[in-house]
């Protein structure tokens, strides 16, 4: 059962207790530094098909206990890759309203106030992402930070039924939405490396773009996102906050950071 936090007792310093491989190199996330830096010229925008969904496509929003995560539909693919990774579901890392700094991927040392991961399998030779996820060519994350600014409309349309999944192993029925429009503007600069699961069982088996370029969305948007939520289920006496569900920058080792573009 998966028994991990982010804090106390069950915190990342103890999950290599019982994932051995969260104590392994090239783990995820990093701490994306300017020496680490290689532009590489073979590295195309990313291509996205399908990522419009109609308001008739049903998803699930969901509380896992670690974080909200949003179901997608097999359709939604990654086409720019060696092999097609196929979407399986997007979540959050975020901070706390006292401290409202959760990215999970730093540039410079800079944490953002949060992150969105879309997990992508690779359906060219896995049948679904249980089979893939520890595969070294298993998954592909497309990782976008995310900065408190301007109002964003796109994230209403899971926010707003975010009170639905207070609680843990909660899960409400969504309208489909154009998932492009959580992603920011240029797909074709953004930083690529080799890395890993950033929770348990942390299988390196990631293949990680993230973004250059941030999307904001508004201070009330980010408080929503970082007190509507618990990591206890509903019938628990004491609920427990779910807020600060980012791992820290792990060793970046020998790993070169490929970036898309030039200064
Ligand atoms: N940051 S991260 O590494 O991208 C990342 C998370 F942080 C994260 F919390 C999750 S989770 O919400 O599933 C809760 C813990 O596994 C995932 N799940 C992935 C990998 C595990 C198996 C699986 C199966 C179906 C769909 C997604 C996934 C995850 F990949
Ligand atoms: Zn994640």
């Amino acid at each position: 059962g998966d028994k991990w936090t982010y804090s106390g007792p069950d915190g990342e310093h103890h999950w290599p207790n019982h994932y051995p491989y969260c104590g392994t190199a090239f783990q995820s996330p990093i701490d994306i530094k300017s020496e680490l830096l290689r532009f590489d010229p073979t590295l195309r925008p990313i291509e996205i098909q399908n990522y419009n969904l109609s308001v008739n496509e049903q998803l699930t929003l969901g509380n896992n206990g670690h974080s909200v995560q949003i179901s997608l539909p097999s359709k939604m693919h990654i086409s720019s890759l060696p092999h097609r990774y196929t979407a399986a579901q997007l979540h959050f890392h975020w901070g706390s309203s006292s401290r409202p700094a959760g990215s999970e991927h730093m540039v410079n040392s800079k944490q953002c106030a949060a992150e969105m991961h879309v997990v992508h399998f690779n359906s060219d030779k896995y049948p679904n992402i249980s089979s893939a996820v520890d595969k070294s060519d298993g998954l592909a994350v497309l990782g976008v930070l995310i900065e408190i600014g301007e109002f964003n409309p796109a994230f209403e349309h899971f926010l707003k039924f975010i009170n639905g999944i207070k609680y843990r192993d909660q899960k409400v029925q969504l309208p489909g939405f154009n998932i492009r429009a959580l992603l920011p503007a240029r797909l074709d600069e953004y930083y690529r490396y080799d890395g890993s699961l950033t929770t348990p069982p942390c299988y390196p088996s990631v293949l990680w773009t993230v973004f250059r370029n941030h999307v904001t969305i508004s201070r009330k948007q980010f408080m929503t996102l970082a007190t509507s939520i618990y990591s206890t289920h509903a019938q628990e006496s004491a609920p427990v906050s779910l807020n600060g569900n980012y791992r820290k920058p792990q060793l970046a080792d020998s790993r070169v950071v490929l970036v898309s573009f030039k200064e």
